[in-house]
């Protein structure tokens, strides 16, 4: 695993996006041969988003040959609640780039059939080969997607429920109101985030600083899910200093080492 330790949010959305857009360019995507790129919601992406549509618009980076395939989505919010994963997305990102629409994936949460509508998604996953690079965020008990502790770490996209705290946390969008929230989502597994060729994962903040250090510093396991990441050939976080706080003096400053000439986001875009 690599981590990448930036000193505040603005920095890590910088180099996440200059990340993304060097992989998308790198790969020369073609119709045909479009780039896969698995997409999250919530507060940590939002600043690489920015990011990314201010690089679309410089012209440094095309979304026209990208794929993508959204993480989750709550279960029975009609599409265009502003809270939906839908909105969400097309508010803070694809309307501002040129992404086609027929490229974008995110599960339907109203589907007729909840169950069909998983398998399809993942039997979608796999007619493009796989996805190429999968960004997420996770949430402070260390959930990846929807999968909450206790998820199988070879799961696949299915229905799950959402625990207490995640409702708790998520009601600051829905009016503070806990009985606003839905009590069951969508998600990919943990195995479909981790059957990505390439997984780089944002952490931000205090409140998030317990789960990297379950990340990268605790034992493998089900009931921090992001802990798989451990076990991906190519896995990488990239967090802020905030987030650092649980970890040893000694992790920070390897990585801090190791990772000291490819810190600078500028550089991802040299070539
Ligand atoms: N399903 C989403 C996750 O994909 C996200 O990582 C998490 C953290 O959200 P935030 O980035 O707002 O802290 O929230 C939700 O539970």
């Amino acid at each position: 695993m690599r981590l990448i330790i930036q000193p505040d949010y603005q920095a890590i959305s910088k180099w996440a996006a200059g990340y993304v857009a060097a992989r998308i360019r790198k790969a020369q995507p073609t119709a045909d041969k479009p780039f896969v790129l698995g997409l999250p919601t919530g507060s940590s992406p939002l600043g690489m988003y920015k990011e990314l549509i201010d690089l679309n618009k410089k012209g440094l980076v095309s979304f026209k040959n990208v794929v993508t395939f959204n993480m989750d989505e709550y279960v029975g919010l009609p599409q265009e609640h502003p809270e939906s994963y839908y909105s969400f997305m097309w508010n803070n990102f694809f309307s501002h780039v040129d992404v086609k629409r027929e490229n974008v994936n995110i599960l339907n949460g109203n589907a007729n059939d909840l169950e069909e509508e998983c398998a399809n998604y993942e039997a979608k996953i796999t007619s493009y080969g796989g996805i190429d690079l999968f960004l997420g965020g996770i949430g402070p008990d260390g959930h990846i997607a929807f999968n909450e502790p206790g998820s199988s770490l070879s799961s696949r996209t299915r229905i799950k429920t959402l625990t207490t705290d995640t409702i708790i946390a998520n009601s600051r969008f829905f009016d503070n109101d806990v009985n606003k929230v839905p009590k069951t989502s969508l998600t990919v597994g943990v195995g479909t985030v981790m059957a990505a060729k390439e997984v780089l994962i944002i952490v931000n903040g205090h409140n998030k600083a317990r789960a990297l250090y379950h990340a990268v510093e605790g034992p493998i396991t089900q009931m921090w899910t992001i802990s798989a990441l451990q076990m991906h050939e190519h896995g990488i976080i990239v967090c802020d200093d905030a987030a650092t706080f649980e970890l040893k003096v000694g992790t920070y400053r390897y990585f801090k080492d190791i990772e000291a000439a490819n810190l600078d986001p500028e550089s991802l875009l040299a070539d």
